[in-house]
C-alpha cells in the first residue's frame, strides 16, 4: 500500500531558521538547497526529531510530540550523510533486502556477506539508502543521497529512488547541491539564504 500521509512543517525553527511552513504531498519531493553551513542538515535533523527546535512536524495527523522519538524516526526516515553501522556484517543491517534492489543499486546479493569494514564511502551511502526504505518508512529525509558517487552511478541511484519514492508514496525531503540533479528529480525547490527558506522556480 503507498503512504497515504502528507508531511507538514508548522512554524518550524532550528538555528537561524525559523517560520519554516512545509507541505509535501504523497510522493512530492522537496529539494532543499544552501550555502555550506546554511543549516540543511539541521533542519532535517529537526524534522527527524533529532535536535531540539521550535514548532511543529506532522504526517498526518500524527504529531511529531505526541511519540517517543525513535517511534516517530521509524516513520520519518532520516538517511545521513555520513550513514551509521552497528554490526559487523552487510547482511545483518539488511535482513529484508530485495535481491531487485541490489541489483538495480550495482551489487549482487554476495554484499550480504561482506564485513562493513571493506565498504568504500559510496557504497555505504547507496546500503544506508537500501537499508532505510527496506524499513518500510511514511517518509523520507535524505542528506545528500548521491554525494560520494560518481556521475553514472548517481543518475542510477537517483533514477532507482525517484522511482521508490513515486511508487511508495512517501513525501521526500532532498537535500541537494547540484543544480542539474534539483531540475531532474525536484516537483519544488527551496532555498536557504541567511534566515530565509524561499521557494525557487522548477519550471515542471
Ligand atoms: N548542535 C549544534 N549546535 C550549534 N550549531 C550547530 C550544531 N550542529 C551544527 N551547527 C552549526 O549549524 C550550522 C549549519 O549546519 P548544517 O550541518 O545544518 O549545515 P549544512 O547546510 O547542512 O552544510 P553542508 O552543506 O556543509 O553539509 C553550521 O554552522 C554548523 O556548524
Amino acid at each position: 500500500m503507498p503512504a497515504t500521509d502528507v508531511l507538514r512543517l508548522e512554524r518550524l525553527a532550528i538555528s537561524e531558521l525559523s517560520g519554516v511552513e512545509l507541505t509535501l504531498a504523497p510522493a512530492e519531493i522537496l529539494c532543499l538547497s544552501g550555502a555550506s553551513g546554511s543549516g540543511k542538515s539541521r533542519l532535517l535533523r529537526a524534522v527527524a526529531d533529532l535536535e531540539p527546535h521550535g514548532g511543529k512536524a506532522l504526517l498526518g495527523d500524527l504529531d511529531q510530540a505526541s511519540l517517543p522519538a525513535h517511534e516517530w524516526r521509524a516513520r520519518v526516515m532520516l538517511v545521513p550523510a555520513e550513514s551509521h553501522w552497528w554490526a559487523d556484517s552487510v547482511g545483518e543491517h539488511l535482513s529484508q533486502a530485495d535481491p531487485a534492489d541490489l541489483k538495480a543499486l550495482g551489487f549482487t546479493p554476495e554484499v550480504l556477506d561482506w564485513q562493513v569494514a571493506r565498504l568504500s564511502s559510496g557504497e555505504k551511502q547507496r546500503l544506508a539508502l537500501l537499508r532505510a526504505i527496506s524499513r518500510e518508512p511514511s517518509a523520507l529525509l535524505l542528506d545528500e543521497p548521491t554525494a560520494n558517487l560518481d556521475d553514472a552511478t548517481t543518475r542510477r541511484v537517483e533514477t532507482w529512488l525517484v522511482e521508490r519514492i513515486r511508487e511508495r508514496g512517501w513525501p521526500t525531503l532532498w537535500v541537494a547541491h547540484d543544480a542539474a540533479q534539483i531540475a531532474r528529480v525536484a516537483n519544488h525547490h527551496w532555498r536557504i539564504e541567511g534566515a530565509e527558506l524561499a521557494e525557487v522556480p522548477t519550471w515542471t
